[in-house]
């Protein structure tokens, strides 16, 4: 496996694996654009690194490409790439990143997109996979099944229809970053009513957790969720109407509505 543009997303992915025990450091390359990047990629992960990504895809069966979206076409849109992907599986996880463009500069690659999370970091991940029905790069069953078995050792994976890879991007590609906000912000209200900082932050991030573990691991819908902990004349519903006074709904829901919309723009 060959992971080209070995950043954040790159090395969260790379992370898990190895952590998970699915992919032993003989068996990647990563590559950065800097040598003194891969150098310390080197040391951190303990796998090859170099700077060169010709090399590196033509070593490797699946390559996981982690660029920047402005990047793909430089470096994927030549004759020796396409020669070297020629008959191999790649992964894109760029947002806006069309599968419609990944064919047009590598017409004789199966080609799936992934859109993962930070999370993948802790082995919390959630990815969401798209891949076209037809055509010389629709990925098979097997190899969606692989990237399937990567990702699943980071965390959580769905298959969508690639035209919603955009919404998906905000939703979850972005989701942590939204969450960290709401996070904040209530350890912040924390803070105003006296809790050390600390403190505060360790319970919102506890209540997230367990929130989101009460509705993956119950059948329940949120709305019953949130009953529960609704006593009449309480406190909890004195809060939830001052959300609802700030139309905190519509907010969230704009915010992945226009997320969605920049997403489909980056490519
Ligand atoms: N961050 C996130 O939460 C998520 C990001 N994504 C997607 O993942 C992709 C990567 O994002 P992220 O990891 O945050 O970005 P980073 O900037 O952290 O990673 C991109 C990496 O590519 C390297 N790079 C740039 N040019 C080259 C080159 N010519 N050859 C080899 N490597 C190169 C960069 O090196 P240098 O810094 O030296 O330029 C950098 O290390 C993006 O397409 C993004 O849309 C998807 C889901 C979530
Ligand atoms: O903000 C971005 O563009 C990337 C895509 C999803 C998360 N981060």
């Amino acid at each position: 496996m060959c992971v080209i543009g070995c950043g954040t997303m790159g090395e969260a992915i790379v992370g898990g694996l190895m952590r998970a025990g699915w992919l032993e450091p003989d068996r990647v390359v990563v590559t950065a654009r800097r040598a003194s990047v891969a150098e310390r990629l080197h040391e951190r992960l303990g796998v090859a690194a170099t700077t060169d990504n010709l090399a590196a895809c033509q070593g490797a069966q699946v390559v996981l490409v982690c660029l920047k979206p402005q990047r793909f076409a430089k470096i994927l849109d030549n004759d020796a790439m396409r020669e070297a992907l020629a008959g191999k599986l790649l992964i894109s996880i760029a947002a806006g990143v069309t599968l419609s463009s990944l064919a047009q500069w590598l017409p004789q690659t199966a080609l799936i997109r992934a859109m993962p999370n930070t999370p993948c970091l802790i082995g919390e991940g959630m990815t969401v996979l798209g891949r076209r029905d037809a055509g010389p790069t629709a990925a098979s069953d097997e190899q969606l099944a692989l990237a399937k078995r990567i990702f699943d050792s980071v965390g959580v994976t769905a298959e969508v229809e690639p035209k919603l890879m955009d919404a998906v991007t905000s939703l979850n590609g972005s989701g942590p970053a939204f969450v960290y906000v709401m996070l904040e912000a209530m350890a912040d209200g924390g803070v105003m009513m006296g809790l050390p900082r600390d403190v505060a932050v360790t319970i919102a991030a506890q209540v997230f957790r367990g929130a989101a573990g009460m509705v993956l691991d119950t059948d329940l819908h949120p709305a019953a969720l949130k009953d529960q902990v609704t006593t009449p004349a309480g406190c909890t519903i004195a809060g939830i109407l001052t959300m609802e006074d700030g139309r905190i709904r519509s907010v969230l829901a704009r915010t992945i509505q226009e997320a969605t919309k920049v997403a489909g723009s980056l490519g």
